[in-house]
């Protein structure tokens, strides 16, 4: 390593690498013997390649935008968007794999990348700005999401107990774990991306399966652990790259023969990492691809349970009070029952409350387009089973991994093991009376907002039973509007904590983790 300076306009930083080639490096020799040279010119700050002999040709890099990954101890690759000489054309990325003599030389490399590059970048800000051309710094995630909402969501996820409470998820994590090693043929040689990878269990898994490389991608600070975890299990630690980023963000030094991920949230669709998940298919998928999951679907069943309606109902009784410390409260208990009433309720419900057999919606991973999963609208219609009343909506989900060799579901259905995404219902604030036979209809409409969530509008009908029905008149109708965000987490209710509850772990919802703590230090 060398540092000249020349001056105040000039100067440079020179790091002798064993080799450098361009991916893939099948179509490009790998040059040895070369150089990395990092210089300012007149305030432009640049980083070039190129061997020792002097006609070597040499490999520009726009520092500004380039991203540095370690894949091994004397190994990294540098992506950057192409250039062509000094003019930057930035239409595709491009990756460079650089060989060290010594981890020492890799590691002094790394740190001077970042540092040339914080002040390429701080360059960059205070340029002018050439005419006619836009400053596009927010990418696709960050103009649909909110600040606060992704400040809020990726700080949850860099926590190691929230992580760990999905990896005791035993239902989930086991079906994932079964699913990638039983379709082992998938994954053996293929190169993985784990969207989201979180701790990198599925990386892990991937690597297990005999992936040849995986680029575990990881927005929050959980990369860090997740890097950890991954190198203290060396026997796969050589075959898993972290990145730490947005998947809409990152570049990758080569396409994807497989994604995996766990974008599902309550209902399937909370969280918006669908979208997400989508997005990465289509920068980093090879076509016909595979995608563990590969479809999802939302199941929907009308369901009564009346001391649930009631349950709902009275807790907005408190605003009922006229004289509390000598205040009337009841100018606020017809908002107060609305707001109750927007809540979905988390829980696990016993099937037999469903009130017909269950429709569904698919969501094909592999051809969904990201858009339309902003709105996501489904017609309504059941046939009901008994005489009841009809509290509302009932839902879940499963997923299909769509293996070479098996096809498995991980489902949420009521009756089934009970995952940390339970069930979710929506309750009519008016319930509707139904007769055996008869039919109801409606819509359950539901609207992403910039929160990671949806706006669901849900309404119920039951039609004209009996004589007169075939005038097709609508006897009852109710609609009820819902915040995916803001769910009632049932299963938070204070309970006694037992040791036998201890015994038989429980498999927690994402919010009530903290309530659980609480209870437990009250006990
Ligand atoms: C439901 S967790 C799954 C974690 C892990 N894959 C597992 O199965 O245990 C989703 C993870 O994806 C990450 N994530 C969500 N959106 C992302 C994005 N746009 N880019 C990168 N990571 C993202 C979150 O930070 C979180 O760690």
């Amino acid at each position: 390593m060398m540092e000249v300076s020349l001056g105040q306009k000039q100067k440079h930083h020179e790091f002798t690498l064993l080799s450098f080639s361009l991916l893939p490096s099948s179509s490009s020799p790998s040059c040895s013997s070369a150089v990395a040279c990092f210089s300012t010119e007149c305030g432009a700050t640049k980083l070039q390649f190129h061997q020792k002999s002097e006609s070597a040709e040499v490999v520009h890099v726009d520092i500004s935008t380039a991203q540095l990954f370690k894949l091994g101890p004397v190994k990294s690759v540098c992506i950057s968007e192409s250039s062509e000489g000094n003019r930057m054309v930035k239409s595709y990325s491009r990756g460079i794999t650089l060989r060290f003599r010594t981890e020492d030389e890799s590691k002094a490399f790394h740190c001077a990348f970042e540092q040339w590059k914080s002040k390429a970048v701080d360059a960059s800000a205070g340029a002018c700005l050439e005419n006619g051309k836009v400053v596009t710094s927010k990418s696709k995630f960050d103009s649909k999401v909110e600040a606060a909402s992704a400040k809020m969501y990726f700080h949850y996820y860099g926590q190691l107990l929230h992580q760990q409470n999905m990896l005791q998820d035993y239902v989930r994590t086991g079906t994932y774990y079964a699913a990638v090693i039983e379709n082992r043929t998938d994954f053996i040689g293929r190169v993985v991306v784990d969207v989201g990878a979180g701790s990198g269990i599925l990386s892990l898994f991937a690597a297990q399966a005999g992936a040849k490389h995986v680029y575990a991608v990881e927005a929050s600070e959980m990369a860090e652990y997740a890097q950890k975890l991954i190198a203290g299990n060396p026997s796969l630690a050589q075959r898993i790259t972290v990145i730490k980023g947005k998947v809409e963000e990152v570049e990758l030094p080569e396409k994807a023969d497989i994604l995996i991920s766990e974008p599902m949230g309550t209902l399937l669709v909370n969280e918006r990492m669908l979208e997400s998940y989508v997005i990465a298919r289509d920068r980093f998928l090879v076509p016909k691809g595979k995608m563990f999951p590969t479809i999802g679907r939302i199941h929907m069943a009308p369901f009564s349970d009346e001391y649930l309606y009631v349950e709902v109902a009275n807790k907005a009784l408190f605003w009922q009070q006229q004289n509390y410390f000598g205040v009337d409260l009841t100018s606020l208990y017809g908002s107060a029952f609305q707001g109750y009433f927007s809540q979905p309720v988390v829980d696990a419900f016993d099937p037999r409350l469903l009130v017909s057999p269950a429709i569904s919606h698919t969501i094909d991973f592999t051809s969904v387009k990201e858009e339309e999963l902003y709105e996501i609208d489904i017609p309504l219609s059941f046939i009901a089973s008994g005489g009841t009343r009809v509290h509302g909506l009932a839902c879940w989900f499963d997923v299909l991994f769509n293996g070479s060799t098996v096809q498995r579901w991980l489902t949420t259905a009521p009756g089934s093991p009970t995952t940390h995404w339970y069930q979710l219902r929506c309750i009519l604030s008016q319930p509707i009376y139904v007769m055996a036979g008869q039919e109801i209809t409606g819509r359950f409409h539901m609207v992403a907002h910039n929160a990671q969530s949806y706006t669901i509008y849900l309404t119920m009908s039951a039609k004209m039973y009996g004589a007169g029905a075939d005038q097709g008149g609508i006897l009852q109708t109710s609609s009820c509007k819902f915040d995916l965000k803001e769910p009632y987490y049932r299963m938070s209710q204070p309970q006694a904590y037992t040791w036998s509850q201890d015994q038989q772990p429980h498999q927690l919802g994402h919010a009530q983790e903290a309530d659980l703590a609480v209870e437990v230090e009250l006990a």
